[in-house]
């Protein structure tokens, strides 16, 4: 009997899953969620069970039963700051994504559904490169406030899996290359790839650009003044923070493509909402561009939102002077995962327990 590989991935805007026969996609879904759907739960462990019917739904009616499986793999969520690779999901793990160690996030759910299908199934669950991965330099870390640290929250798993490709298209080892990434989805990471490393990042669901639904970095100040308004209780202001700003706040939708057609029907606010957050993003650029000292071998823009002409034309006339810019729109995350329990279950790669690396 053939087994396969089950591949999940909870993102903010939707559950990506597919069914690997060892590091061959044959079968993939996005299961898009609206903002109306997601704002419905309280908390990301909340959506545990709207996720995981979907996900076994999808297997059903593709006709896949889970004791074909010989491993389920997720992507890893705000786990304790640690180093990139493939995890095996183990108690300890589940304990810190359920708390959310460093924040909620719907990747949280990747390893926690991973184990559940795996444990009944007998069989064993991974995390790989999970976006706690943090490689940053110590200069990184400043914020100018010495109780709040700036923190790796980062699409590592995609940032990773699309610089590798990149390079290997320049013939060389990640290693050897300089990048700057935009990962554009859900949330937003822009980081500057020293050497391969994530040496900084704008954390992707704190700071930076705003996104879809993130409001990315405010005016602080503002920002006290309104937690202390009396207005917001504080679960209702950080769920703005990160389900009710950006796209959403200021249009009503996270879906880019709605944008798109509300800006082809002349829409004035929606055209000018979509280049403030292109000028964001390429502000942003600019600031890893000074981080790499202007060495950089390419720029490359990544995540659903790269599928958007509209949006990637107006970043690279604003950032093709520093080096040229590559497109690789949508995500090589699937593939990334499958490929980190392949290894491990092929027995090329020893899998790192969580708690003996953080
Ligand atoms: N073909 C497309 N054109 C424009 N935007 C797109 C396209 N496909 C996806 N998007 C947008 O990309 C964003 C989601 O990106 P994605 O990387 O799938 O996010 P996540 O994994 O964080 O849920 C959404 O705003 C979605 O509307
Ligand atoms: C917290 C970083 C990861 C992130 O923002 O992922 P999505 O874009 O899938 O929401």
């Amino acid at each position: 009997m053939r087994r396969y590989i089950l591949v999940i991935n909870p993102g903010s805007t939707s559950t990506k899953v597919a069914v690997f026969d060892g590091v061959k996609n044959i079968k993939q879904k996005n299961l898009s969620h609206s903002a109306e759907e997601i704002s419905k739960f309280d908390k990301i462990t909340d959506q545990y069970e709207f996720r995981m019917n979907a996900i076994l739904n999808w297997l059903k009616e593709e006709g896949y039963g889970t004791s074909e499986l010989s491993a389920v793999v997720g992507r890893g969520g705000l786990l304790k700051p640690m180093p990139s690779g493939t995890y095996m999901v183990t108690d300890a793990m589940i304990e810190d994504l359920k708390i959310g160690v460093q924040g909620e996030h719907a990747s949280n759910l990747g390893g926690i559904i991973a184990k559940a299908i795996g444990d009944n199934e007998g069989i064993r669950s991974f995390i790989v490169d999970p976006v706690a991965v943090d490689e940053f330099e110590d200069i990184a870390r400043y914020s100018g406030l010495p109780q709040l640290p700036r923190r790796s929250l980062v699409h590592a798993l995609n940032i990773k899996a699309v610089s590798r490709r990149a390079a290997e298209k320049l013939n060389k080892k990640l290693e050897e290359c300089n990048f700057i990434v935009a990962h554009l989805g859900g949330g937003i990471s822009v980081a500057p790839l020293k050497k391969g490393r994530i040496v900084d990042v704008n954390n992707a669901n704190e700071g930076g650009p705003f996104s879809p639904e993130r409001a990315g970095g405010v005016p602080v100040g503002d920002l006290v003044n309104i937690a202390f308004s009396g207005k917001y209780s504080y679960k209702e202001l950080k769920k703005k923070m990160v389900g009710q700003a950006g796209l959403v706040g200021y249009l009503g939708t996270n879906d880019a493509r709605e944008v798109e057609a509300m800006i082809e029907r002349g829409d004035e606010k929606a055209a000018l909402i979509f280049k403030a957050m292109a000028y964001q993003i390429a502000k942003e650029i600019g600031a890893c561009a000074a981080v790499l000292s202007g060495k950089v071998d390419k720029i490359i823009l990544t995540g659903g939102l790269a599928h958007s002409k509209r949006l990637t034309q107006e970043i690279s006339q604003r950032v093709e002077f520093i080096c040229p810019v590559e497109l690789i729109p949508g995500e090589d995350e699937m593939q990334a995962l499958a490929e980190g329990a392949y290894r491990v279950i092929n027995n090329q790669e020893t899998a790192k327990i969580y708690e003996e690396e953080v």
